[in-house]
């Protein structure tokens, strides 16, 4: 099995160290970086892995996987420079981080495949979307789909499309957290004890989850399935579109998907 080093194990590169484990992957397989040594030991103590520092990384993993913020990129970049070659694979999670920047600042030649996870990656579900650099193989895009498979569902795009899929699926966990939350604050308002309420909203959101994933139907032909004539349900209907919250959720989705393209901008090369 190939060695996987995780460099930057924040949140998403926790989960997908944890969702790796969970999925079958021996520790000794796994390696992390990360800047300071009383997380490195935090990761080391729940999971066994080993960190190392980035050129240890660089010589004893397969693949690469980038998770630090988008925002901390550049040192990571200046480290890897001289210590990776095309026998290397370097995996970006970073949002708006596209693959040529990697190659303009990566020895020629190197392979880059650019992903976009969630964290559902967490309890094995998540939903990640590959697309090849200019030096990636169908055999990197098959190594990254397969490392992936172990923790939820994977979809190949063309990388054009990822500021959308970031907005979309990289940050939706967050759209439904959201949600939730705000539904069980109804739940309060309505007098209810906030463990039942708690119970009630997630437990409706496992159920509709499932039946989204499971059946072919249409959500629109589900939720008319839940909404009765001159019933409860469209009373609520009524007033999700009087305070414009499908138009709400088109513009947020938008706004997110801008802001990945910015976090790309702002490593293009000054002219
Ligand atoms: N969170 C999410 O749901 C998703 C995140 N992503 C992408 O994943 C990346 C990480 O996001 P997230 O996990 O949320 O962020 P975090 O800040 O939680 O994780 C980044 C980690 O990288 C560490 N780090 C920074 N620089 C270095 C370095 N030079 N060497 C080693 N470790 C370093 C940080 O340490 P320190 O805390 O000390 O700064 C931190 O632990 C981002 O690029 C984001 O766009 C993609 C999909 C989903
Ligand atoms: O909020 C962010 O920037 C990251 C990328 C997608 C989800 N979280």
């Amino acid at each position: 099995m190939s060695v996987i080093a995780v460099l930057g194990a924040g949140k998403i590169g926790e989960a997908l160290l944890s969702g790796l484990l969970h999925g079958g992957h021996s520790p000794d397989d796994l390696l992390f970086t990360e800047r300071y040594p009383a997380r490195a030991a935090e990761l080391t103590e729940r999971y066994g892995v080993h960190g190392v520092g980035v050129a240890d990384a660089a010589r004893r993993a397969d693949v690469l996987v980038v998770a630090v913020k988008p925002q901390d990129i550049e040192p990571v970049l200046d480290e890897l420079a001289p210590l990776l070659g095309e026998e290397s694979l370097v995996v970006s999670l970073c949002a708006g981080l596209p693959t040529a920047l990697y190659e303009r600042r990566l020895a020629d030649g190197v392979p880059v495949v650019r992903v976009m996870p969630n964290t559902p990656m967490l309890v094995g579900e998540a939903m990640s979307a590959v697309s090849a650099g200019a030096h990636a193989t169908a055999e990197h895009i098959a190594v990254v789909k397969d490392l992936l498979s172990h923790v939820g569902q994977v979809v190949e795009v063309p990388e054009s499309q990822q500021d959308a899929v970031t907005a979309l699926s990289g940050s939706g966990p967050a759209y439904f957290f959201y949600l939730v939350e705000a539904m069980i604050d109804a739940g309060i308002l309505l007098g209810l004890p906030r463990a039942l309420a708690g119970q009630l909203i997630i437990q409706s959101a496992v159920g509709a989850a499932k039946m989204l994933a499971e059946s072919d139907e249409h959500p629109v032909l589900l939720r008319e399935a839940v909404t009765s004539p001159a019933g409860t349900t469209i009373n609520a209907i009524r007033e999700l579109e009087k305070h414009g919250v499908r138009a709400a959720l088109l513009a947020a989705i938008e706004a997110a998907k801008d802001r990945s393209t910015e976090l790309g901008r702002a490593h293009e090369p000054r002219v």
